[in-house]
């Protein structure tokens, strides 16, 4: 049976990423590194924000304390509430204090402010800020050059957990958010990077391979990588362009060999193994398609005696003529002509009734008489003949191959009986 070709493409070229794609996974990826390294360097500003807002807050209260302390010990040494409220109620003024008291040398509150309500302590706040929280300053009184400063009273201070939690979050939403926008922007460059410069040339190959035909490998349409041509890229599509080429190279071999496995070597026409196959696969399809099969042996006469008189190298060259002038009346896209034996041709003609083949036989036998090839020791006629048998297997009417083989060869006999130089045949052989 004749094997239908595999179609091509074999598979459609791929041309937008799909799930599972290399630029799926690339983007996958990238964006998994890119979160990671941004993960690790925001905890790394993190923690240096959080030293550094720690450093900022002592200095500024230890500043503010400093400034007031001149004032705060007057109030105190005066024993003057209205200063050291107006004092305390400065310092309570920040945001980030949430107790100020300022005290005589008795402990006297003679100032004091706190927030109503205060944020819960959390396991954070604690660990950020839960050791500076609070701050307690000496005041003291200057008596004069000649005398030491005096201790006057205190000013204590506690500065609001919540309130500096609050503005270290407000610091790392900002850090975490810029980290995750410069990850992305920086996924989407090295996807557009990647996709560019690695995946779309790889697309342009695959789709090239997926449109090459399986049967002529060596014309694939080789992609043009521009930018690719001394790169691993570039190296990959000429490998592939030798590996095809010798692929292409390997089928022409092996059709050459084939196509001379199967050619008579002095003829040039079908040899008897050509002949064998074609008949079986032909006596096959008539069968199943209900279509006629018609086959002719053709043998030349007195070719024995031709040889003894004129020599065998005429023989040959005899040989040579007579198939050039069978092939002549033959559709080579259809029928075949292949030598059987020694000087016996035989053609089998598909789809082609017995009249059809008788026509054929006439042309053939008129062909070879029209070589004009003297033969002065012919018993049929002065130039070289050919004698044929036909047998015709009609549409729908069952003869086995061997059957039909053994028709014509039995006519082609009687061909030879009645005097060579002639057509035999029986209407209905079976
Ligand atoms: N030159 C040449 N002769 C061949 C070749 N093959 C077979 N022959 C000759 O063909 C001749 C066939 O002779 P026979 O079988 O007796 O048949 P014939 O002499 O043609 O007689 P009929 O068939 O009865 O007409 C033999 O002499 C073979 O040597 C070949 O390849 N070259």
């Amino acid at each position: 049976m004749i094997s239908p070709r595999p179609r091509f493409p074999l598979s459609a070229p791929v041309t937008a990423p799909k799930k599972g794609s290399l630029t799926t996974k690339q983007a996958l990826l990238t964006l998994l590194i890119a979160l990671l390294i941004s993960s690790v360097a925001g905890s790394i500003e993190l923690l240096s924000h959080a030293t550094n807002m720690r450093q900022e807050v002592q200095l500024r209260v230890a500043q503010q304390l400093a400034i007031v302390n001149g004032a705060a010990a007057e109030a105190a040494f005066q024993l003057n509430p209205d200063l050291a409220h107006q004092i305390a109620y400065g310092l309570f003024s920040d945001d980030e204090v949430a107790w100020v008291s300022i005290r005589d040398d008795f402990g006297r509150a003679l100032a004091e402010f706190n927030t109503p309500e205060q944020a819960e302590s959390t396991w954070l706040s604690q660990r950020l800020f839960g050791d500076i929280l609070h701050h307690q300053t000496a005041l003291l009184y200057y008596m004069g050059s000649d005398m030491p400063e005096a201790i006057v009273g205190e000013i204590e201070l506690v500065l609001s957990e919540g309130y500096l939690t609050q503005q270290f979050l407000a610091r790392i939403y900002a850090v975490v958010g810029f980290s995750i926008l410069e990850a992305f922007i920086l996924s989407i460059l090295v996807i557009a990077f990647f996709h560019v410069f690695i995946t779309r040339p790889l697309l342009k190959v695959h789709a090239a391979i997926a449109q090459t035909d399986p049967n002529r490998p060596g014309h694939w349409p080789k992609p043009a990588l521009r930018g690719h041509l001394h790169d691993e890229l570039g190296h990959l599509v000429d490998s592939l362009d030798h590996l095809l080429k010798a692929f292409q190279q390997g089928l022409e071999q092996r059709d050459q060999l084939h196509h001379l496995s199967n050619m008579d070597g002095l003829t040039g026409v079908a040899n008897r193994r050509h002949f064998d196959e074609f008949y079986k696969q032909h006596w096959y399809l008539a069968q199943q398609t209900q279509q006629p099969l018609s086959v002719i042996f053709i043998d030349i006469d007195n070719f024995k005696k031709f040889n003894d008189h004129y020599g065998h190298a005429m023989g040959d060259e005899t040989l040579r003529a007579v198939a050039n002038a069978l092939n002549q009346c033959i559709d080579p896209t259809r029928d075949l002509l292949a030598r059987y034996g020694g000087e016996e041709f035989v053609c089998v003609l598909p789809g082609q009734d017995h009249d059809d083949a008788v026509d054929v036989a006439h042309c053939l036998r008129e062909a070879v008489l029209s070589l004009a090839i003297p033969h002065a020791f012919s018993s049929a006629h002065s130039d070289l003949t050919v004698s044929m048998g036909v047998a015709s297997m009609s549409a729908g009417v069952l003869v086995s191959a061997e059957a039909l083989i053994e028709h014509a060869d039995q006519h082609l006999y009687r061909a030879k009986r009645l005097g060579r130089n002639r057509v035999e045949t029986r209407k209905r052989p079976a």
